[in-house]
C-alpha cells in the first residue's frame, strides 16, 4: 500500500493569487483589525521618511550663519518626536494584528482537525501521519507569522519604497531615475527567484513532513526496533532523510541569499552613482545641499524596506506552499457522509444482513481481484456469529463495512432492514460498536477510554455501565492500578500489556451498548481460560446484542451460535460449528490450521 509522501503534484499547482484568494473567508472577519494594523505600519513608514525632510530643512534653513538656535532645537525636537511616534505606531501595529492572526490560525487548525476526523479510513491509510501533523502545525504557524508580519510589511514596504521614489523624483528627477534604474535587474532576478524558491520551499516542507512521519513511526514501533536490534538501520534511514532535508534547506537559503545579494548590492551601487551625480548637480547649482542630504537620508531609510522586500517575498512563497499543502487535505472530499434524509429505525433488534456485497480497496480497484465478491450473510437479532476463513480472505474488511469505515463497492449492508448508507452516520456508529485486534487506546484515564462511546446517561448509570463493562471484559485488573479506573494510561495505552489493552478495548465496545457488536479477533492476546471467561460473560451481558466476531481460535468458534465460512471473497457455508465440521471440508481444513496455530502459541512457537 502506497503511503502518501506529500510531494508537490507535477501539474495543477495554483497561482499565488488563487492560493491567497482562498484565505478571503477567513480573513474577512478580521479585516478591520488588519486594516488598522496596516494603517499603523504605513504611518510608521511615512514617519520614517519624514525624518530626512526635517534634515533637509535643517541643512537649508537653520545651519547657516543667520540660522536661529531655537530652530535647531525645534528640528531636534521634531526628529526625536517623529522617532517616538514611529515606535508607538510599530507597537500599535503589533497590537492590532497579533490576536486576529492567532485566532485565524486556531480556526483553520480546528477545521483541519475536524476534516481529518471526517475523512474516511482509506484516506488515513494513504497519508503519512507526519504529513498531516506538519500540515496542521507548522504550515499554519507559517501562515500566522506571514499574516501578522509578512503580508503587512510587504505592502507597507512597497508603499514606502514608492513614496521614497516620489520624494527623490520631486527633489531631482536625475537622482530619482538613477535609483529607479536599479529596480530593473532586481525585478528580473525576482522573476527567476520566485520559481526556484517556490519549488525548494515545497520540497523542504514535504520532506519535513516525511521526517515527522519517520519520527512518529520509530516512536510508535520502538519495541519492534529494539527487539530486532534495528536501531542502527532506522538511524541510518532517518539520518539520510534528515540530510536530504538539510540539503533542500541549504538550496533554499542559497537561493534567497543570492537574491538578497542583488537586493542589497544594486541599491548600494545606484547610491554611489547618485553620489557622483548629486555632487555634480550641487556644484552646478541645480540641487541644494539640503536636497542632496535628503536624497541620501531617504535612500538610507529605503535600504531597510528594499532588503526586507526580498525576505518578505521568500516568506510569502513559503506561506503559499504551506497553504497549498493545507488545502490539498481540505479539498479531499469526504466520501462517507450522512445522507440528506437519514432513516434510523427507532427500536430495531439489531438484525444484520449483507446482500451481494462486493468490495475493492480504492488503491487496488481494477488492478487486483476484489477482496469481497458477492457476500450474502444474515445474522439474526441477538445471535453471535463467528466469521472464519483463511488469513487474508477479507474478514476484517467485511467487518469494516458494517459501521461504514469502508464503503461497499456494490451490494448492500443492512441493519434492521435499512441500508447503512441510509442511516445517519453518527447514529449508525452508536448502533455498531467495534473492537479490533490491534487495540488503540488514548492517553487518558481507563474510565474515559471505556466510556468513549457510551450513551449519554446520568452519572450513576454511567458508573454502573462502566463496572459492568469492566467485569464482562475481565478487565478487573484496572481497579488494582495505582489510581484505579482513574489511572491515566500512557500514550496509546503502551503502559499496559497486550492482553490488558485488548480487554479495555473490549470493555469500551461493551459500554457503548450497541445493537450490533463487531469484534475483530479482540481476544487474541488472552489465554484460552480468560478468553472463555470473557466469552461466557459476554453472552450474559450482551444477550440481546447481535455479535459478529472474527475468530482465530477454535475455542471462540465453538462458543458462537453459528459460524460463517469466508472463502474466495464470498460466504461458502453457514451453520453451527458441528454442522460445518460434519459437512464442509474447507471448514475442517481452516479449523485444523487454527488449531495448529493455537498449539504453536501454547507451545511458544510462532503464530502466523
Ligand atoms: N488498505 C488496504 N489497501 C489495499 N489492500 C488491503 C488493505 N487492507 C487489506 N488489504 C488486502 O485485503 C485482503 C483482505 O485483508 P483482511 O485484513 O480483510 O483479511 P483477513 O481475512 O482479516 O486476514 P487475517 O485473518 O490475516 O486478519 C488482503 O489481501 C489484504 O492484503
Amino acid at each position: 500500500m502506497a503511503v502518501q509522501q506529500g510531494h508537490a503534484p507535477a501539474a495543477g499547482t495554483p497561482t499565488l493569487g488563487r492560493t491567497f484568494a482562498r484565505l478571503a473567508p477567513f480573513v474577512k472577519p478580521i479585516l478591520p483589525r488588519l486594516f488598522f494594523g496596516f494603517l499603523c505600519a504605513l504611518a510608521a513608514g511615512i514617519v520614517a521618511l519624514t525624518i530626512p525632510q526635517v534634515l533637509a530643512w535643517l541643512v537649508n534653513n537653520v545651519l547657516h550663519p543667520e540660522g536661529k538656535d531655537s530652530e535647531v532645537w525645534l528640528a531636534v525636537g521634531l526628529v526625536a518626536g517623529l522617532g517616538a511616534l514611529e515606535a508607538l505606531l510599530v507597537f500599535l501595529r503589533r497590537q492590532f494584528v497579533i490576536t486576529p492572526a492567532a485566532r485565524l490560525e486556531t480556526q483553520m487548525r480546528v477545521r483541519f482537525y475536524e476534516h481529518l476526523q471526517q475523512l474516511p479510513v482509506a484516506f488515513h491509510e494513504r497519508w503519512g501521519s507526519g504529513q498531516l501533523l506538519s500540515r496542521s502545525m507548522s504550515d499554519l504557524s507559517l501562515l500566522r507569522r506571514w499574516l501578522a508580519f509578512g503580508a503587512l510589511m510587504l505592502v507597507v514596504s512597497t508603499v514606502t519604497v514608492i513614496t521614497g521614489l516620489v520624494l527623490m523624483f520631486s527633489s531631482s528627477w536625475v537622482l530619482g531615475a538613477i535609483y529607479l534604474a536599479g529596480a530593473i535587474p532586481i525585478s528580473i532576478k525576482a522573476f527567476y527567484f520566485r520559481n526556484t524558491y517556490r519549488a525548494a520551499s515545497r520540497l523542504s516542507q514535504d520532506q519535513a513532513g516525511d521526517l515527522a512521519t519517520a519520527v512518529e513511526e520509530s516512536v510508535h514501533g520502538i519495541r519492534v526496533i529494539k527487539a530486532f536490534g534495528r536501531g542502527r538501520h532506522m538511524y541510518d534511514g532517518f539520518n539520510s532523510r534528515a540530510k536530504q532535508l538539510r540539503d533542500t534547506e541549504v538550496v533554499k537559503a542559497r537561493t534567497l541569499a543570492s537574491f538578497l545579494l542583488y537586493v542589497v548590492a544594486i541599491p548600494e551601487t545606484t547610491l554611489g552613482l547618485g553620489l557622483v551625480a548629486g555632487l555634480w548637480l550641487t556644484a552646478q547649482g541645480e540641487l541644494s545641499v539640503g536636497a542632496l542630504v535628503a536624497y541620501f537620508a531617504t535612500a538610507t531609510v529605503l535600504a531597510g524596506p528594499v532588503e526586507g522586500m526580498g525576505m518578505l517575498l521568500g516568506m510569502t512563497l513559503t506561506t503559499k506552499t504551506a497553504l497549498d499543502r493545507h488545502f490539498e487535505v481540505m479539498d479531499t472530499p469526504n466520501t462517507i457522509t450522512s445522507p440528506q434524509d437519514p432513516r434510523t429505525p427507532a427500536n430495531g433488534r439489531g438484525e444484520l444482513e449483507l446482500r451481494n456485497v462486493h468490495f475493492s480497496f480504492p488503491d487496488a480497484a481494477g488492478t487486483v481481484v476484489p477482496t469481497l465478491r458477492g457476500v450474502d450473510l444474515r445474522v439474526r437479532p441477538g445471535e453471535t456469529m463467528a466469521l472464519v476463513g483463511m488469513t487474508g480472505t477479507g474478514k476484517s474488511t467485511l467487518l469494516a463495512l458494517v459501521p461504514r469505515l469502508h464503503e461497499v463497492t456494490a451490494g448492500r449492508v443492512l441493519i434492521d432492514g435499512i441500508d447503512v448508507r441510509d442511516w445517519d452516520l453518527i447514529q449508525l456508529r452508536r448502533a455498531v460498536a467495534v473492537a479490533f485486534e490491534d487495540t488503540i487506546l488514548f492517553s487518558s484515564s481507563i474510565r474515559e477510554n471505556v466510556l468513549l462511546g457510551a450513551p449519554d446517561l446520568p452519572e450513576e448509570q454511567l458508573a454502573a455501565l462502566l463496572n459492568e463493562a469492566i467485569d464482562t471484559a475481565q478487565a478487573g485488573f484496572a481497579r488494582t492500578l495505582p489510581e484505579g479506573l482513574d489511572t491515566v494510561i500512557g500514550e496509546e495505552g503502551l503502559s499496559l500489556s497486550g492482553g490488558q489493552r485488548q480487554r479495555i478495548a473490549l470493555a469500551r465496545a461493551i459500554a457503548a451498548r450497541p445493537r450490533v457488536l463487531v469484534l475483530d479477533d479482540p481476544l487474541s492476546a488472552l489465554d484460552v481460560r480468560t478468553e472463555e471467561a470473557v466469552t461466557e460473560k459476554l453472552r450474559i451481558t450482551l444477550a440481546g446484542t447481535t455479535t459478529l466476531i472474527v475468530a482465530h481460535r477454535p475455542s471462540t468458534v465453538a462458543l458462537a451460535d453459528r459460524v460463517a465460512l469466508l472463502k474466495d471473497g464470498a460466504i461458502d457455508d453457514v451453520g453451527t460449528h458441528s454442522e460445518l465440521l460434519a459437512r464442509n471440508e474447507h471448514y475442517r481444513f481452516v479449523i485444523a490450521s487454527l488449531e495448529d496455530e493455537d498449539t504453536n502459541v501454547l507451545e511458544g512457537g510462532p503464530r502466523a
